[in-house]
């Protein structure tokens, strides 16, 4: 099956619409699938909640798709260095689910392996334990968190092969994997496409039975180029 799509508006073609909750990788500015974010800004869909480490920044990352106003909510776990999430934040127009940032992993991979709620000690005894069930298991009290079901996931590898096996680099890999996961469906940008049966198996990091669509994505290189020359 030939999961390798043109462009990205072409890989996402048929899946967009507004009031979606789409579930995005990356970590900081890395892994960032940058090229589905344009390609979601310029079909124009609204009313978007993101479950995301971060809201990228006011020009990259979710933060393209803040500035045209095309995101109700973030369900997140750092959202710094970015003065537009701040305005909308504050103004109330943006809703905003904060997460620990392990309890937000765990709530992916838990949506991924369909699980619908876990516990954890993480957060009791904060606004973060505020409305959820508690539950004492041996002397200590935990908290329910749910597992997060994105209608689509937006992730970017490193390598991957045409059937979507993926190599993730890095600090890239930490979101990426279960936000791949957690979806109904998964399309993956890739910084280098390879043919079935050159990677090894046992350094996949994800399999390619979670990734339904791939396209040909951008070297991070040239981001950091970007960021020496700005700098
Ligand atoms: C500090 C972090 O959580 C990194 C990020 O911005 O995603």
């Amino acid at each position: 099956m030939n999961k390798v799509y043109s462009s990205p508006e072409e890989a996402l073609s048929g899946i967009l619409h507004d009031d979606m909750l789409i579930a995005a990788g990356g970590f900081g500015l890395c892994g960032i699938p940058e090229l589905l974010l344009d390609a979601i800004k310029k079909s124009g869909v609204k009313n978007l909640t993101f479950a995301s480490n971060n809201a990228g920044v006011d020009d990259f990352g979710i933060g393209i798709l803040l500035q045209t106003k095309q995101v109700k909510k973030m369900i997140s776990s750092y959202v710094g260095e970015n003065a537009e999430f701040m305005r909308q934040y504050l103004s109330g127009e943006l809703e905003l689910e904060f997460n620990p940032q392990g309890t937000l992993a765990e709530r992916m991979r838990a949506g991924g392996a369909g699980i619908p709620g876990f516990y954890t000690k993480t957060g009791v005894g904060t606004v973060i334990a505020e409305g959820k069930d508690h539950k004492d298991f041996n002397g200590e009290t935990y908290i329910m968190e749910e597992g997060i079901f994105a209608d689509l996931s937006i992730v970017k590898a490193w390598k991957a092969d045409e059937t979507g096996n993926a190599i993730f680099r890095k600090t890239a890999r930490n979101f990426n994997l279960p936000a791949a996961t957690c979806g109904k469906i998964c399309v993956m940008e890739v910084e280098e496409i390879v043919p079935v049966g050159s990677l090894d198996p046992d350094n996949i990091h994800l399999p390619g039975i979670y990734v339904h669509r791939v396209v040909q994505g951008e070297h991070e290189k040239r981001i950091e180029q970007r960021t020496v020359r700005e700098a």
